[in-house]
């Protein structure tokens, strides 16, 4: 079976080399010429950790190819994927204009049989309305094939998308067509495990699912933050709050660590259009409208309680921030919707100096962020960033921040203040005796009385 991938973002990308690493000859296709120019090469335009060794092997065995032409793509495959990009209009419904070039050149150049299969998330209706849309144009053009379509939707997660393409949670089939079912089975049977399971619905359901299942992660994260927040004030600890909730597997300890509030490239433009979807089926959808309010709310809590700590005279002025990740999580370099963008710009518009590292996430903030160029100082690394500085403020939990000359560091600084918006080092005495340390979650009292037990 040959592969056609359209769109060579996250998704398209790591799950066209995955199914190349399975032997499926895969023909990946974006508009991007300078992004295709550079994977021809074998040079990833994102960081996604084991892409690199993936891409490699594809070309080297010739497994993988790339290519800007969207006819050769698509008349070279039988099952052609859709993985281009949905992200927010203004009004928070989904962009499909780029889904929509796709179809379009799909009903214009397919030349024989082709299972369509759609694992951009879209809104309810669109596979439904893409399979009509086929039929009419095939059968303009008199064509003697069908194009059957299936929705597929992707829940990999960034800086675990190789592992979590090749062993998924499930695989939700939506299409009421048997052969497209069939095609889509046995590709999968190549490589997914006996034990994951297979969901087969209908195209409408399947669209639900993806929205449904970002929506209610965005609504548990929402939930904790607010928790978070409460905690703070009557001495609670949210990490032992989420422990405890988390025992109860009918609630289960995942999406419960509290943090600066959600983002990257999904659960915000997500549940914004699951939104949309709602209104204009007359369902208000109060429960996600809540989750994106309590996520706004806390990305300005965050410089609400480094201003309360750090202010003089109600400002930031004359004060220097260091901001130690910008990447929306880690192991990726993904900036979309990152709440440090937010949290760094109420920082400045109180008049803060901002300085930043990010492991990975630099280069996109400078080509991105283009209205933060010239007020944040991005650095070599976090102790770099860290040097004369009043504060820490830990926005992204990497890995490689643990491991730290924290004596040096704090030696460095022209203050002690450690915002640590990840509850990163909320076990590690080190940090918390040498810094005035600020978790999420709790408060000095409570920790106080910890110690002392
Ligand atoms: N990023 C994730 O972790 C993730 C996970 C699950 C699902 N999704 C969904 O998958 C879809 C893709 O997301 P992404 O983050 O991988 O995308 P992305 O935004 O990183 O990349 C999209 C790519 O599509 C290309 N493109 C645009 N128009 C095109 C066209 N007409 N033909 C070919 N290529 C075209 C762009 O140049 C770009 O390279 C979205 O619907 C998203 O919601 C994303
Ligand atoms: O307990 C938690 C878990 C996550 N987050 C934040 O939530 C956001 C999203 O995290 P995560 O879900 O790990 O990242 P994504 O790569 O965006 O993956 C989500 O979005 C993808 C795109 O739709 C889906 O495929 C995945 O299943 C879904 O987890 C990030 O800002 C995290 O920091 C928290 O604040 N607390």
């Amino acid at each position: 079976m040959k592969i056609g991938i359209m769109g060579t973002g996250y998704v398209g990308l790591v799950h066209g080399a995955v199914l190349s690493s399975y032997g499926f000859p895969v023909t990946c296709m974006d508009v991007d010429a300078a992004k295709i120019e550079r994977l021809a090469d074998g040079i990833s335009p994102i960081y996604e950790p084991g892409l690199d060794e993936l891409l490699a092997s594809g070309l080297r065995d010739g497994t993988l190819s790339f290519t800007t032409n969207a006819k050769q793509a698509i008349q070279s495959s039988d099952v052609i994927f859709i993985a281009v990009g949905t992200p927010a209009k203004e009004d928070g419904s989904a962009n499909l204009s780029y889904v929509q070039e796709v179809v379009q050149s799909i009903g214009k150049y397919a030349n024989d049989y082709k299972v369509v299969v759609c694992k951009s998330t879209m809104p309810v209706g669109t596979n439904r309305g893409i399979a009509r849309y086929l039929d009419g144009v095939l059968k303009a053009r008199n064509a003697p094939f069908r194009i059957d379509v299936a929705s597929n939707p992707e829940f990999l997660r960034q800086g675990k998308a190789v592992g979590d393409s090749r062993h998924p949670s499930r695989i939700v089939i939506g299409t009421e067509n048997e052969e497209a079912k069939l095609r889509l089975q046995s590709l999968y049977d190549v490589h997914i495990r006996q034990d994951v399971p297979f969901l087969y619905t209908n195209p409408e359901t399947a669209e639900m699912i993806k929205y449904a299942s970002n929506s209610f992660l965005a609504v548990k994260i929402s939930f904790v933050n607010e928790l978070a927040l409460l905690s703070e004030k009557v001495g609670a600890n949210i990490q032992d709050i989420a422990a405890g909730m988390g025992l109860d597997d009918r609630i289960s300890l995942h999406f419960l660590q509290a943090g600066p509030g959600y983002g990257g490239s999904c659960f915000p433009k997500d549940t914004q259009a699951l939104i949309d979807v709602g209104r204009k089926n007359g369902e208000e959808l109060y429960v996600v409208r809540a989750a994106i309010a309590a996520n706004e709310k806390q990305k300005l809590k965050m410089v609400h309680k480094i201003n309360d700590v750090l202010s003089f005279n109600g400002t930031l002025k004359g004060k220097t921030i260091a901001v130690w990740g910008l990447s929306f999580k880690p192991e990726t370099d993904d900036i979309r919707s990152a709440p440090s963008y937010d949290i760094i710009s109420g920082l400045l518009g109180r008049g803060a100096a901002v300085k930043a590292y990010c492991p990975q996430g630099m280069k996109q903030a400078e080509r991105l962020w283009t209205d933060l160029n010239g007020s944040v100082a991005y650095c070599e690394n976090e102790a770099d960033c860290a040097q004369n500085a009043d504060a820490i403020v830990l926005m992204t939990e990497w890995e490689q921040f643990r491991e730290n000359s924290w004596d040096t560091i704090v030696k460095s600084m022209r203050g002690n203040a450690f915002f640590d918006l990840r509850n990163m080092f909320a076990g590690h005495a080190h940090v918390r005796r040498l810094f005035d340390y600020y978790p999420i979650g709790s408060n000095e009292l409570a920790y106080a009385l910890e110690e002392a037990q």
